[in-house]
């Protein structure tokens, strides 16, 4: 369906090898390397150590494009866990007001070395998704970690629960030979200034994609519409900072016109569905049922798409949409 091959500056990248059409689960994955909610950085390297050498090579073979900015501060960062890792080691080379915990014998190698460390700090944060889950909050995949950034993505990747993997779905059709991307960016309403910042100190490139490059068409209507939504929004939240009412019908036009210009600009994964689920709340809430039903299927058909049927988040959805169904007495339709 896919392979991995260069993508020019971008490093490697995937690209479809025929049509892949939109809802496709493209990969799914365990993690290669994850840290859970509880861990911080300074574990990365550990954790590290403890892999099979099979994963652990797969893991020093993903890219690490920083900044020499960003280096220095991982070797700052690594320098410190280092000399930690020492003095727990050898407790002699306290001074005796300190007190660390010795590690067990041996955990401590020469081969713990500095550059490697390095190496795997700056790998985990350029290949790394927050999976925010219970018992994960980021992991770095063998497969998905080739994709490449697009501000408009053509593929949506989410955590299953259940199935403890992260699954990649085609958002919209990936033509023959077409590169597949995902957005590393969680707010799809930033505007070009912010999201350029956020990819060069994150990930160290300037995005090139098509919905950066307002010298095209395009890319100008699809940044004068986040303006739009922006300011739409900032509206919204200075109406309801006093703390007075809330107006259900406005809430309904904001989060409207915010899907209105995210589906006008092909964004349709899993924050688009989330927010027809609220619209459809909304409507229940004011006794508009067909209004709410119609609103609980389009999540539906958007969650099948980016979750596949066997996710619990699609599950909850189709639920509510037959409680929908059954309250409006709408005969089932597949
Ligand atoms: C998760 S990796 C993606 C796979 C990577 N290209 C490789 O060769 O393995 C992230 C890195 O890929 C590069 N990259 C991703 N998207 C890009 C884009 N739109 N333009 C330029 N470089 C990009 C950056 O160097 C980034 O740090």
């Amino acid at each position: 369906m896919y392979e991995i091959r260069s993508a020019g500056p971008k490093g490697l990248g995937v690209f479809a090898k025929s049509l892949i059409p939109r809802g496709t689960r493209i990969f799914s994955e365990r993690p290669l390397l994850s840290l859970r909610p509880d861990q911080s950085s300074s574990d990365i390297y550990t954790v590290s150590r403890l892999l099979p050498p099979k994963h652990r090579a797969s893991l020093l073979s993903l890219s690490s494009h920083i900044t020499s900015e960003l280096r220095f501060l991982r070797w700052n960062q690594a320098l410190w866990y280092t000399l930690k890792a020492l003095l727990k080691n050898f407790p002699y080379l306290l001074p005796r007001y300190c007190h660390f915990e010795p590690q067990r014998p041996g955990a401590f190698s020469t081969r713990n070395s500095l550059r490697e460390h390095v190496d795997v700090l700056s790998i985990f944060r350029s290949n790394s998704f927050n999976v925010n889950s219970e018992g994960i909050y980021q992991a770095v995949f063998e497969g998905i970690s080739r994709i490449n950034h697009a501000c408009v993505p053509n593929s949506q990747g989410n955590w299953s629960e259940g199935s403890g993997r992260f699954n990649v779905h085609a958002t919209r059709d990936i033509a023959k030979d077409e590169e597949v991307s995902l957005s590393y960016l969680s707010d799809f309403a930033a505007l070009r200034e912010a999201r350029v910042e956020k990819l060069r100190s994150g990930y160290g490139f300037d995005c090139g994609c098509p919905a950066c490059d307002l010298g095209s068409e395009s890319g100008r209507i699809g940044e004068e519409k986040r303006v739009g939504v922006r300011t739409l929004l900032g509206n919204y939240a200075e109406s309801v900072k006093g703390g007075g009412d809330i107006d259900p019908n406005r809430e309904l036009d904001t989060m409207m016109q915010f899907i209105k210009m995210l589906e006008g600009e092909a964004i349709t994964g899993r924050e688009v569905a989330s927010m027809y689920l609220e619209v459809a709340e909304l409507n229940e809430g004011l006794g508009r049922r067909e209004e709410a039903l119609r609103c609980a299927e389009r999540a539906e058909e958007i969650d099948r798409a980016c979750l596949g049927t066997d996710h619990e988040g699609y599950e909850t959805t189709r639920k509510f949409v037959d409680r929908l169904r059954g309250e409006t007495g709408k005969t089932y339709e597949l």
